[in-house]
């Protein structure tokens, strides 16, 4: 085993945040070749060892081929996606249309990441105030996965457009079982250099001195050096 007390090399620290800052989400871009099992593997071994809980592990992994399947999902997104469009109207609504919001059938692989919710008993260091905390837990799990595919060069899309119980429905999920993140994997044609989102018009990303607070809510920051490097 090698020394984890070893300091990250300048490469292994631009790798890290080339990942982090070049991850995307992605659905349009899809290309139907296959994810080899061993990449696979090491994206699963990246998700399972997020952080967790009371080292809880709350997840577990459903591989999904199946175009049945599938199909299913994508009939309850449509489901979903229609009464979605009606909280906009004109303009804002039909932009809203024009966005792809999943790759279900064209990615090669969807994969739901679950949280159960009863895994180590009724009493999880950690979780006794806050419940959801195994919720969150997980969240890390997808993001490891998130940021592992895209130093594999594989994009992820998070699907939550679905109805969850009709998720876990068409999943077979035991009910102690909650259906966190229906994702879509495979190789793409391309990586947008900025969220789909903001290319489109629809959102941009929040400049990060606005969200800098000092001590309190609301109580500005003081902090020059800081708000200075945020802003280059
Ligand atoms: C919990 C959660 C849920 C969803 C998403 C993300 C997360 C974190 N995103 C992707 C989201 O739109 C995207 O992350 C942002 O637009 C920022 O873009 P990048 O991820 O940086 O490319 C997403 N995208 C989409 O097309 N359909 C969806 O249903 C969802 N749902």
């Amino acid at each position: 085993m090698s020394d984890p007390n070893r300091p990250f090399t300048d490469e292994e620290r631009a790798g890290l945040y080339r990942a982090i800052f070049e991850r995307r989400d992605v659905r349009s871009q899809f290309l139907p070749d296959p994810i080899p099992r061993p990449v696979l593997a090491r994206l699963l071994k990246a998700a399972h060892h997020a952080p967790s809980v009371g080292f809880m592990q709350p997840w577990d992994f459903i591989l999904i081929d199946s175009l049945d399947v599938r199909q299913q999902v994508l009939a309850s997104y449509h489901e979903e996606n229609a009464k979605a469009a009606n909280n906009y109207s004109g303009e804002r609504q039909e932009t809203y249309r024009s966005l792809k919001l999943q790759g279900i059938i064209e990615s090669p692989m969807n994969l739901c990441i679950t949280c159960d919710r009863s895994r180590g008993g009724s009493h999880v260091l950690g979780r006794s105030s806050i419940v959801e905390m195994d919720l969150f837990s997980t969240c890390l799990a997808v993001q490891n996965l998130w940021l592992a595919a895209r130093a594999e060069g594989i994009g992820v899309g998070w699907v939550s457009i679905v109805d969850q119980t009709k998720l876990a429905g068409i999943l077979n999920l035991p009910d102690n079982v909650y259906p966190l993140a229906y994702l879509c994997l495979g190789y793409v044609s391309e990586f947008l250099d900025q969220p789909e989102l903001q290319a489109k018009g629809w959102r941009s990303r929040l400049p990060l001195t606005e969200l800098m607070h000092g001590n309190r809510w609301g109580q500005p920051m003081d902090d020059e050096t800081l708000l200075n490097a945020l802003k280059s």
